[in-house]
């Protein structure tokens, strides 16, 4: 058997898949079985497994207060895969890693000591997720010797993206030099056609629509959360950056701020590092990343990451000034307003020629609240009202794009749910540099 193990360092999460490479059905690998763990920065961490492969599926989950890091739940989940799963380790060929931060790459590569220390150099680019998916792959090197490692990139689905959008209006010297300009994130992509890749090629099926024909606004809201304007199928927008850090608010990220902030939020003044640049350079650049990375987000309004929670707790009517004393209904509020600000700019960037509004990720999959929200403020672009006797169920509904809105001509409103795995085990299966 040839069999590809794709791995998917999330910010709070590590979700994995195992499947087998058909040579005759190269796009279409057989998924054998699936695990995910969960609230890793938020322990206790969750963790699942699930045979798809078995008839009937068989599938546990465990609470696991061992698990403490990525490094730490990739070894549980090899030691559940030797004990539980008879996998010959040996049939596992390829493993697939999704890399958040790829920099200049703008397709995957196989992990050579160039290869990593480049995504090693840029891990202060995705402080959450670079050293956590490199942690993997140590790991990987080590177990599996004898399989391919490749890594995917999320950057490389925004390598187009037009050049007035990734430039920053600072210094162009500075800026080239350091490369600091947008990158965008969640982009899952590879070859041509590039995820968003696996989002677009899944809702441009759903539309019967060519994906380079594909117009859509993508919302992948999860612990990091981002919008992306897909237009003709390629990005043209998105609201993450040079990092994870900008755009939308995630579970402990808080997203767009004044640049300005993080210098009054913490106790030294401006006008304090100015006279001592060292300090600025040295001890506060790692401490505004780590505050507003790690400190910041739903989390820091509310106490929680899970936005679940949020919603279970927040008043959901209009919110008036008394309601948003509430801190959950507040943070609720944040998030719906900042989504709305993305979705609000990208109807202008793809001049109202939108075919969907497409909710993924975590939040965007679970969040019935917030998808209803967000369907009330965009009614007047045109879109479809949400049929609440669908948006309610989305979990109970089998298949990767889900109708949320009534047919009634309107634009349309989608659940897409995402998975990375698959996107890199397809295109791993694809491409046939990787198995000759
Ligand atoms: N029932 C739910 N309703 C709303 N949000 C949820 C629900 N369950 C989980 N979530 C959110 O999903 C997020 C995880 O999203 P996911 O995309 O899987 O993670 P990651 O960003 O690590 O890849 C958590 O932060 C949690 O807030
Ligand atoms: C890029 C990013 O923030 O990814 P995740 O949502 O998986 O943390
Ligand atoms: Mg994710």
């Amino acid at each position: 058997m040839s069999l590809i193990l794709a791995v998917n360092a999330g910010s709070s999460s590590l979700k994995i898949s195992l499947f087998q490479r058909l040579p005759r059905e190269p796009k279409t690998p057989r998924l054998l079985l699936s695990s995910s763990i969960s609230s890793i920065s938020s322990p206790p961490a969750k963790f699942t497994f699930n045979h798809a492969s078995t008839t009937p599926c068989s599938a546990y989950s465990s609470s696991e207060p061992s698990i403490r890091d990525h490094e730490s739940a990739f070894a549980h989940f090899l030691s559940r895969l030797k004990e539980d799963a008879t996998i010959d380790h040996q049939e596992i060929q390829h493993t697939c890693h999704r890399v958040v931060h790829g920099g200049d790459y703008r397709d995957p590569v196989v992990i050579s000591e160039q290869s990593y220390h480049h995504i090693e150099k840029l891990r202060d680019l995705a402080p959450l997720h670079n050293g956590a998916a490199l942690s993997v792959i140590k790991t990987c090197l080590k177990t599996l010797p004898d399989a391919l490692s490749v890594a995917f990139f999320d950057t490389a689905f925004h390598k187009n993206l037009p050049r007035y959008v990734s430039t920053y209006a600072i210094d162009q010297k500075i800026a080239k030099d350091r490369g600091l300009r947008k990158y965008g994130f969640h982009g899952l992509s590879c070859k041509p056609p590039p995820l968003y890749a696996f989002i677009k090629r899944v809702v441009a099926k759903h539309l019967h629509k060519e994906e380079d024909a594909l117009n859509i606004i993508a919302l992948h809201l999860g612990s990091g959360a981002s919008a992306c304007a897909i237009r003709a199928g390629q990005s043209i927008d998105t609201s993450m950056g040079l990092t994870p850090l900008s755009g939308l608010p995630g579970a402990t990220r808080a997203g767009d701020i004044d640049a300005s902030l993080i210098f009054h939020y913490t106790s030294e003044s401006p006008s304090q590092l100015s006279h001592n640049p060292a300090i600025a350079n040295q001890v506060h650049m790692t401490k505004a990343e780590e505050i507003l990375n790690s400190q910041a987000g739903w989390k820091a309004l509310t106490g929680t990451t899970d936005f679940g929670e949020i919603t279970r707790k927040a008043q959901l009517s209009a919110p008036s000034s008394s309601t948003l004393d509430n801190p959950h209904t507040l943070a609720f509020q944040v998030v719906l307003d900042r989504v709305l600000h993305y979705v609000g700019a990208y109807h202008l960037a793809l001049r109202g020629k939108v075919d969907a509004l497409v909710f993924a990720g975590g939040v965007g999959e679970r969040s019935e609240e917030l998808r209803r929200a967000v369907g009330e403020a965009v009614n007047f672009f045109g879109y479809s009202a949400i049929d609440e006797r669908i948006n309610g169920v989305v979990d109970d509904i089998e298949g990767i794009v889900v109708d949320i809105g009534k047919y009634d001509g309107g634009k349309r409103m989608l659940v897409c749910r995402t998975d990375e795995q698959m996107e890199m085990a397809r295109e791993c299966s694809l491409a046939e540099e990787f198995w000759n």
